[in-house]
């Protein structure tokens, strides 16, 4: 079997591309399109697998990114086309990001079968423009409107060291007390500040803890020396920019606090540590607010808005989940209690194996 994945622009799409990746390399081969010198490209290739570089352009409405949008889109489906008319592709694999839309078109003219994958609660441009023609939509949290036999509920794939590291650390929960701060793939300034007003208010209540923060390359330099000026007894902060392995800052942690972004919280979820979610307030549909409400309600993690964010009571919440020895728990038959990408994987053998 041969399978073409796109998936790019950030983490939250790039990652669960390279989820699905990994696992389909265990039924056959597989190519990954990526735009030359992105993000995606580093991400793949670093993994070791193998990428053809396309074209593709942001969806915006303004009359001179249209025209770069139809150029580089045609561009993007001619090399999409012939990645699939070189080999017998069996399956496309699309997880979003404007770069995966070429190789829907692609793969539509081809006659190849498309599967999407949304990560959020709420269906994305490509996804809504594409789903009616896909044969699966697999949805990483529940999505409103999105119901039939072409959605499947699967949860948001991870890549497999990620998934096995994150259910160990969630039942040897109770070694944990750490906080850790993330802001999304590209880190958050507003994340950032809080972080440091946080470690000024824990240290000055003596609290002993370590808090980590990752804070995007753009922001890493000014919150270093921020830290540097301060001075502290009890806090132990640590500042990463960007960390390759999320995992080694997952297994210190008891509490985070974060964006809303769907993979974020899919990670959280499976890793047992409570979310303390400030969604990104300009999200698409405010689907970060939709994530971090699902979360909330099946009781792992609470949502507070960044325009009414009061620092006392949201410290009160950091202090207490931190306090909480028994930490969190799945509910039974949640969508963070399965292998989401062994399940998206299998779905896509079975459906091609039939063709
Ligand atoms: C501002 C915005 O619109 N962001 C969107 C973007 O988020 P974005 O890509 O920032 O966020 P996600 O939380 O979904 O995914 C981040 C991924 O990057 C990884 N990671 C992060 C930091 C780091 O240093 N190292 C690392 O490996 C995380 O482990 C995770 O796997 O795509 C998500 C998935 O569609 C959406 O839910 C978010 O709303």
């Amino acid at each position: 079997m041969h399978y073409v994945v796109a998936g790019g622009g950030t983490g939250g799409h790039i990652y669960p591309a390279v989820a699905i990746a990994e696992r389909l390399l265990d039924k056959g081969t597989v190519t990954m399109l990526a735009r030359s010198g992105s993000m995606e490209e580093h991400v793949f290739l670093a993994q070791g697998l193998d990428v053809q570089t396309i074209r593709s352009a942001p969806l915006l409405y303004t009359p001179r990114s249209l025209w770069r949008l139809a150029r580089a889109t045609r561009s993007g489906v001619r090399a999409a086309r012939r990645v699939m008319m070189d080999a017998h592709v069996d399956a496309f694999i699309g997880t979003g990001g404007y770069v995966s839309v070429p190789g829907i078109v692609a793969a539509q003219m081809s006659g190849v079968p498309v599967y999407l994958l949304e990560q959020n609660t709420v269906m994305g441009r490509a996804n809504r423009l594409f789903s009616h023609r896909a044969r699966h939509v697999f949805l990483g949290f529940p999505v409103a409107g999105a119901s039939g036999s072409r959605f499947t509920v699967t949860g948001n794939p991870l890549r497999r060291r990620v998934y096995t590291a994150l259910t160990e650390y969630r039942l040897a929960k109770p070694l944990r007390r750490g906080l850790l701060f993330i802001g999304g793939s590209g880190g958050a300034s507003f994340v950032n500040e809080l972080f440091l007003r946080t470690i000024r208010e824990l240290d000055s209540r003596g609290r002993e803890v370590s808090v980590t923060v990752v804070t995007g390359i753009d922001d890493y330099a000014r919150i270093c020396d921020a830290v540097n000026g301060l001075f502290l007894r009890h806090v132990n902060p640590v500042v990463v920019s960007y960390e390759e392995h999320m995992e080694r800052l997952y297994e210190q942690a008891r509490v985070a606090v974060t964006r809303g972004g769907a993979l974020a919280l899919t990670e959280l979820a499976i890793g047992g540590i409570y979310a303390v979610v400030i969604p990104y307030p300009f999200a698409v549909g405010r689907h970060q607010s939709k994530n971090a409400t699902y979360l909330e309600s099946l009781g792992l993690g609470m949502r507070i808005e960044q325009q009414s964010l009061l620092f006392d009571r949201y410290l009160s919440i950091v202090e207490k989940a931190l306090d909480d020895e028994a930490g969190t728990a799945l509910p039974a038959s949640s969508i963070f209690g399965r292998d989401a990408g062994d399940t998206i994987v299998r779905t896509i053998e079975e459906e091609c194996s039939h063709d």
